[in-house]
């Protein structure tokens, strides 16, 4: 079984079809819509607030609401439907997240995306949790996860959910790696390639997305969506004040496992981390998707099919050969 990850990895040029990159389509389809491209800002309360998601869903880009201000989420999903605009949240598998389906389906509240967020989601609480939701909202698009293995695609699929997460410790913010020895760290893309063989349904790439040709990379690899924390929490529309330190700007991020989030230190697989101020999140989009539009200029296509198609090579922590970026 081939071992890489994203910076071990580089993909093999085709011959351009087309006379400017303007002419590329980076759109997907994911669920029930259409976005403007494959990537959505992490459910962490570091990256995702209301008036960003609002923001987001306005603009043609997908998001998807943290869950941890619990009793928010259903005036959540009632603000946006009056608004017009899409709802997607996220639920954990504990009972209050029951009772919290249960509510949404007496108020005829139907999210258009739910995602069923915890650590180990090859378990039995996410397949009952995926059954409840599609007894309750069968309606709601079902994201369920995270998995780092093809059988934990499949028993989800089978249990009913429309996409699974794949990322078992791969994130900026993760510390699982190193306190519990487990995980898809170190060899994400290539636990996206075995998973996205295994997928039926779509596949969203989580964690350890650094560089814009990343997502071109996961895209590569079987990815419908990339979810991507680190590179999110430092704009001006992400929760939290810039912190100025000699002189350089930056913004806190921390795991959604960790005693910051938790308020208690137990269980932690989460730390806290500082990471540069980018200024605003439209110019970081805008140039993800210039970037984007690129990627499938060099893959020899018009849209992101093209991308699934090439060739790669493995080319071993070089391909930033001694640069920085
Ligand atoms: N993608 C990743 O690699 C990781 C992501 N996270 C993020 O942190 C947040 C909190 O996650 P989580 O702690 O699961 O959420 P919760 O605290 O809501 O826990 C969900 C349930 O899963 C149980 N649980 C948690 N971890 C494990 C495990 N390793 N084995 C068995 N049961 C477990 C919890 O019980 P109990 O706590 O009593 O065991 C609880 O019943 C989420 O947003 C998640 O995505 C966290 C770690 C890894
Ligand atoms: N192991 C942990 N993983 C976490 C935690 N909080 C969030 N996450 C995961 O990281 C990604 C974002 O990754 P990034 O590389 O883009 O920064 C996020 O979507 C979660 O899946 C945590 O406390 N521990």
């Amino acid at each position: 079984m081939p071992v890489f990850d994203y910076e071990d990895i580089q993909l093999v040029p085709n011959k351009c079809i087309v006379k400017s990159r303007s002419e590329i389509d980076t759109r997907v389809k994911f669920g029930p819509m259409t976005f403007n491209i494959p990537v959505v800002p992490a459910n962490m309360q570091t990256v995702i607030d209301e008036d960003l998601a609002i923001w987001l869903a306005q603009n043609g880009y997908f998001y998807i609401m943290h869950r941890f201000d619990e009793d928010e989420r259903l005036p959540f999903v009632k603000k946006m439907h009056q608004l017009g605009l899409f709802a997607s949240i996220s639920v954990g598998v504990k009972e209050k997240e029951y009772q919290l389906i249960d509510q949404l389906a007496e108020h005829n509240l139907i999210p258009e995306y739910i995602t069923i967020d915890i650590a180990h989601g090859h378990s039995d609480t996410v397949i009952d949790m995926i059954k409840h939701i599609k007894k309750k909202l069968p309606g709601s698009f079902v994201i369920a996860g995270n998995v780092g293995t093809p059988e934990g695609v499949r028993e989800l699929e089978n249990a009913g959910a429309d996409a699974t997460k794949v990322g078992i410790g791969p994130g900026k913010a993760c510390i699982t790696k190193v306190k519990t020895g487990f995980g898809t760290g170190g060899w994400q893309l290539a636990a996206l390639r075995l998973c996205g063989k295994a997928a039926s349904k779509p596949i969203v790439a989580d964690g350890g997305i650094r560089t814009n040709g990343d997502i071109a990379k996961s895209v590569r690899f079987g990815a419908s969506m990339c979810m991507i924390g680190s590179m999110f929490a430092g704009h001006a529309e992400t929760p939290g004040e810039i912190i100025e330190q000699d002189g350089k700007k930056y913004k806190t991020y921390f795991g959604s496992a960790s005693q910051y989030q938790k308020g208690e230190y137990k269980n932690v697989e989460g730390k806290k981390l500082l990471v540069p101020y980018r200024g605003h999140i439209a110019d970081t989009l805008r140039e993800m998707h210039e970037d984007l539009q690129s990627s499938i200029s060099y893959a020899g296509g018009r849209d992101l099919s093209a991308l699934r198609k090439v060739d790669y090579v493995i080319v071993k922590n070089s391909i930033f050969n001694g640069d920085q970026y």
